[in-house]
């Protein structure tokens, strides 16, 4: 089986602070080292202040791997898109990594399935690596259909981007029901789905299946990390409201480093 190198990803959501971010910086700087790979997405207005915090505190973060994301971009380069940030803005800041098409964009933005595959096209584009998202809603689950929303998800980018794009990307597993509610999946329960994404990837490439990422997000915490991500095809965790405590957070690396 591919060693795959566990990734932490931060989704401050509309959540943080500069103040934050210097939190967090310090509590890394006391933690000896990490081997996970970690990802800090903050509001898009805090991206310049993280970005000269980070290089500020470089020389004390040798034995860590932490990089800048973004939570959302536009699918279009440049123009009269008021509101609007593009891909090429968010590297000039330091990104390395998008996240892109979360529930939260799917549902209250209503960013659909084609755009969030232009979305993941206009990232690569740019340099940078998308953090796809998918899950399915509670009443999906109790109607049985949770793999074929993550199929039709899956499908609507890999038709458009064809399955070599996945070399350069992440997928983040969340389910609607767990998002915010802290009530996670189960290992069990995450462990399937994701098994199911990779086989579903590994059909088209067992190259691509086997090394790709899978993140999983939903009401991950200290008390819930270390069985969630010991599990075979759980590679890490989108982290939203934990990743607003620094302790938390640097506690959760930590946990996904162990379970390397
Ligand atoms: O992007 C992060 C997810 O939506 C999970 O959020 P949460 O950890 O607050 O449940």
């Amino acid at each position: 089986m591919a060693t795959r190198r566990p990734v932490i990803a931060a989704n401050w959501k509309m959540a943080g602070s500069q103040q934050l971010g210097e939190e967090v910086l310090e509590k890394f700087k006391l933690l000896p080292s990490s081997s996970a790979e970690v990802v800090i997405c903050p509001p898009s207005v805090y991206l310049d202040s993280l970005q000269q915090q980070l290089s500020k505190h470089s020389s004390e973060l040798v034995n860590h791997r932490i990089s800048l994301g973004a939570q959302n971009m536009s699918h279009q380069e440049f123009g009269a898109y008021t509101g609007e940030t593009s891909g090429a803005m968010l590297k000039e800041f330091g990104c390395s990594y998008v996240i892109i098409g979360h529930s939260e964009r799917r549902r209250m933005y209503g960013e659909s399935s084609d755009i969030v595959a232009d979305k993941f096209i206009m990232a690569q584009k740019m340099g940078l690596t998308p953090i796809l998202c998918v899950g399915e809603s509670l009443a999906a689950r109790e109607a049985n259909r949770t793999f074929e929303v993550l199929n039709g998800e899956l499908n609507a980018v890999l038709d458009k981007v064809g399955i070599m794009a996945f070399d350069n990307a992440l997928i983040a597993y969340e389910p609607l029901w767990a998002i915010g509610t802290g009530k996670s999946a189960t290992p069990e329960q995450a462990q399937e789905v994701h098994a199911f994404i990779r086989q579903r990837l590994t059909e088209i490439s067992p190259f691509v299946g086997e090394k790709i990422r899978i993140l999983y997000g939903g009401s991950v915490k200290p008390s819930n990390a270390a069985d969630l991500f010991t599990r075979p095809d759980v590679d890490g965790g989108l982290v939203g409201g934990a990743s607003l405590n620094a302790s938390d957070f640097v506690n959760l690396c930590r946990i996904a480093s162990e379970s390397e």
